[in-house]
């Protein structure tokens, strides 16, 4: 095995209790939270993908993309049907296929049963469960009546509308480098992520599955059983410098009205001073690549952009201009009560 350099290791991520799937809420739902402290820069954890299917640019519709995606889907059922039901109970409703009852999922959650939500981290160990009985039945019970209410079975045309909306929401793009033989993935580091069909057989469990041999145009895009959860969070705008006229920006959100005034009247800035910082407080790479070069081919690597704490949920910024859904994210909440900016979602 070639040896990397030092400096690629000395913050490798650590295998120590890393993340919990827990509830965000009705609209958002699930997301991924710290399991312990991280400081920043450190590697939270990396992860092999559990799903890997060919990529075109903007998830556009054709056919062999679906097919792709959806024999991906299926394979995997057949291999990890009960975490995945469990991680993406909406997608799996679309397929006809009912969220199981609290007491089954739970079992799946559960980092006590050979951590099967865990079992694609390479780094990092999986730490349960922060969903409450209440939560989950409050997050899926609309969804299983929705099965029940499905006769008839889910035509060919909706399973491939519902497996495109997923790609396009959940997956990663990689980008394989031909030049380099294929060996290696070159990292495209715009909207949401990729990865490479290299990683079959990668990672602890039990490697990805790849439905499609490579195409010519070595692009793929994988799904993460916890890494597909991370949620968005906007990046505030940067500070203004001082001595500037412009508004003044605190964690990044501009204090007064939205249209340029520097007006704070009716701010308590002692107040604001004991907010905790918003933003995103993760980013990832996908492997190997830079700081990354410790983390196998088409592997997500999660690394913490500044310290964070134990319960808080991980988020990082999708990059994406038009994403698809009315933003919720801590950026936005703190920015209307402060007056708003523009942020990439459109004006707040
Ligand atoms: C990559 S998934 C994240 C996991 C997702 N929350 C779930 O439970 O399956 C992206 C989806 O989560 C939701 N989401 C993520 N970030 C959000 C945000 N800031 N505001 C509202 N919804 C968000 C949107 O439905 C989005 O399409």
């Amino acid at each position: 095995m070639t040896q990397l350099p030092t400096r690629y290791l000395s913050n490798a991520p650590q295998n120590l209790p890393a993340v919990r799937i827990g509830f965000v809420n009705g609209e958002v739902g699930l997301g991924l939270f710290a399991a312990r402290d991280f400081a920043k820069d450190e590697f939270i954890f990396t992860e092999a993908p559990i799903l890997t299917a060919r990529f075109n640019e903007n998830f556009a519709a054709d056919r062999s993309l679906m097919a792709s995606q959806l024999r991906a889907y299926t394979d995997a059922l057949a291999r990890h049907r009960d975490e995945l039901v469990v991680a993406y109970p909406r997608l799996a409703a679309r397929f006809a296929i009912a969220p199981p009852v609290w007491e089954e999922a739970r079992v799946v959650l559960d980092e006590r049963e050979n951590s099967r939500m865990g079992g694609f981290l390479v780094h990092g160990r999986y730490a349960g469960c922060g969903l409450t009985g209440e939560e989950y039945e409050a997050y899926t019970g609309r969804l299983r009546k929705k099965v029940v209410g499905m006769t008839g079975g889910v035509s060919e045309e909706a399973r491939q509308l519902a497996i495109l909306d997923f790609f396009k929401n959940y997956a990663f793009e990689v980008k394989r480098d031909v030049s380099a033989g294929g060996a290696m993935p070159t990292v495209v580091t715009t909207g949401v992520a990729s990865v490479v069909s290299s990683v079959v057989g990668g990672g602890k469990g039990g490697g990805a599955v790849v439905s499609a041999a490579p195409s010519a145009a070595t692009r793929h895009a994988c799904i993460f059983l916890l890494g597909s959860l991370v949620n968005h969070c906007c990046t505030p705008p940067p500070p203004v410098p001082e001595g500037s006229s412009s508004p003044r920006l605190l964690y990044g959100i501009r204090l007064g009205g939205g249209s340029g005034s520097s007006d704070t009247t009716g701010t308590d800035e002692q107040d604001l001073q004991d907010t905790p910082p918003v933003g995103p407080n993760c980013s990832w790479r996908i492997g190997p690549s830079g700081l990354a070069r410790f983390v196998p081919a088409g592997h997500i690597c999660v690394q913490a952009r500044r310290d964070i704490r134990a319960g808080e949920e991980l988020t990082w910024d999708y990059g994406k201009r038009h994403k698809g859904f009315d933003c919720a994210c801590e950026t936005c909440k703190s920015s209307s009560r402060l007056g708003g900016f523009v942020s990439q979602c459109g004006v707040i």
